[in-house]
């Protein structure tokens, strides 16, 4: 009797084969040279870890997302990471505290999470990005979009595009310039979130309608936003806004969405979404936070790039690698020699195997590798 279950994977989680797992191992390792290159040590913080490290660290996480459980040794609540960044926040401020400012580190591994999102009915994803502790500021935003950019590009993205976004807008504005009561300000983000104009209305938030319009394409959306009279307090943002669209200088298509939140838990200033050309959804988000200490508040500044749905893509047009068959008593320095020089070889263990069988594209002969 078969027993189906012990051959079924959880909703949700999946399998990569060989074909796609080449894909993912070549695309998680351009993206960590760029940012390798760009200054950033990779750190590896474990799977599991306290909830409480998860959740406390960072205003907005949500821990319902995350899979908990008791540790049956500790009896502790614990947590499966759900995202890397909570996990850098709490290293930089505990054993890399006394590090010099800014610290730049990176990760890359898969993260977990209870629901998939949105469309995607992945629950594992695979999570590589890069944090700049120590600064939220424009220069700091700056080299992080950018770096994000070029990572996805050298991981073979093409037509990347970038949505900036505002995740305090509501806060900022309901502070003085469009003041709105604390019960309000849910009822504002909901209808904006859902882009209702007349759901804005109808909660009292008609001065925020207008931003429901400065969205789209980055130079006329930015437009939109000057427009809006906030008595000041947009000008630093958008003047920011617009210094890190120069700084990419053509890199990849900008648009803006100054009320999006999806996806925004902690981020403060300035956030943003990576898309890229024929990938499913998003494939990356960054953008600014704090990272709450023992009364040392950090501000810092990274991204998070979701590298699956690019693999999906790539690994569809990705051509085999060449493997080289070793027939029984070849010679072995040959063979050596073959995979110092990049060759790939698969050596017959029996008369039985051979070069087609095994999926070979050439066979060691007395000159070399022969195509088959
Ligand atoms: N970790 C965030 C993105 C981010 C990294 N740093 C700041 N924000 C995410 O996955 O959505």
């Amino acid at each position: 009797m078969t027993d189906v279950d012990s051959s079924l994977l959880p909703e949700g989680l999946e399998d990569r084969l060989p074909a796609e797992a080449a894909t993912t191992t070549r695309v998680m390792r351009s993206i960590q040279d760029v940012m390798h290159g760009h200054g950033y040590d990779r750190v590896l913080p474990p799977m599991i870890e306290f909830e409480k490290s998860l959740a406390a660290r960072m205003a907005g996480i949500q821990s319902r997302r995350m899979f908990r459980f008791t540790d049956p040794s500790s009896l502790r609540m614990m947590g499966l990471r759900s995202d890397h960044t909570p996990q850098i926040g709490r290293i930089a401020q505990t054993r890399l505290a006394e590090a010099a400012r800014p610290l730049r580190l990176m990760y890359a591994g898969q993260v977990l999470t209870i629901k998939s999102d949105g469309l995607n009915p992945a629950r594992e994803k695979l999570q590589c990005g890069a944090e700049l502790v120590g600064a939220d500021n424009l220069a700091a935003a700056t080299e992080i979009v950018s770096i994000a950019v070029e990572a996805l590009q050298a991981a073979g993205a093409r037509g990347v595009s970038v949505d900036f976004t505002l995740p305090d807008l509501v806060d900022t504005l309901a502070a003085k310039a469009f003041p709105l009561e604390a019960g309000q300000i849910e009822a504002v983000r909901r209808e904006l979130d859902t882009k209702d104009a007349g759901g804005l209305r109808d909660v009292g938030g008609e001065a925020y309608v207008p931003l429901l319009y400065a969205t789209g394409e980055f130079d006329s959306a930015i437009e939109k936003l000057c427009e809006i009279d906030a008595g000041g307090a947009l000008a630093s943002r958008i003047a920011s806004l617009r210094q890190i669209a120069a700084s990419l200088n053509g890199a990849a298509r900008l648009t803006l969405d100054p009320s999006e939140r999806h996806g925004f838990e902690y981020q403060t200033w300035f956030g943003f979404t990576l898309y890229a050309e024929g990938a499913r959804g998003p494939v990356g988000r960054g953008g600014t936070y704090r990272i709450a200490g023992n009364g040392k508040d950090e501000a810092a500044t990274g991204f998070s790039l979701y590298p699956d749905a690019l693999i999906d893509l790539l690994s569809a047009s990705e051509t085999p690698e060449d493997r080289v068959f070793l027939p029984l008593g070849h010679n072995r320095d040959e063979a050596a020699r073959l995979r110092s020089i990049g060759w790939r070889t698969v050596a017959a263990l029996s008369d039985a195997d051979s070069a087609q069988g095994l999926g070979c594209t050439h066979v060691l002969g007395k000159g070399g590798p022969e195509k088959v």
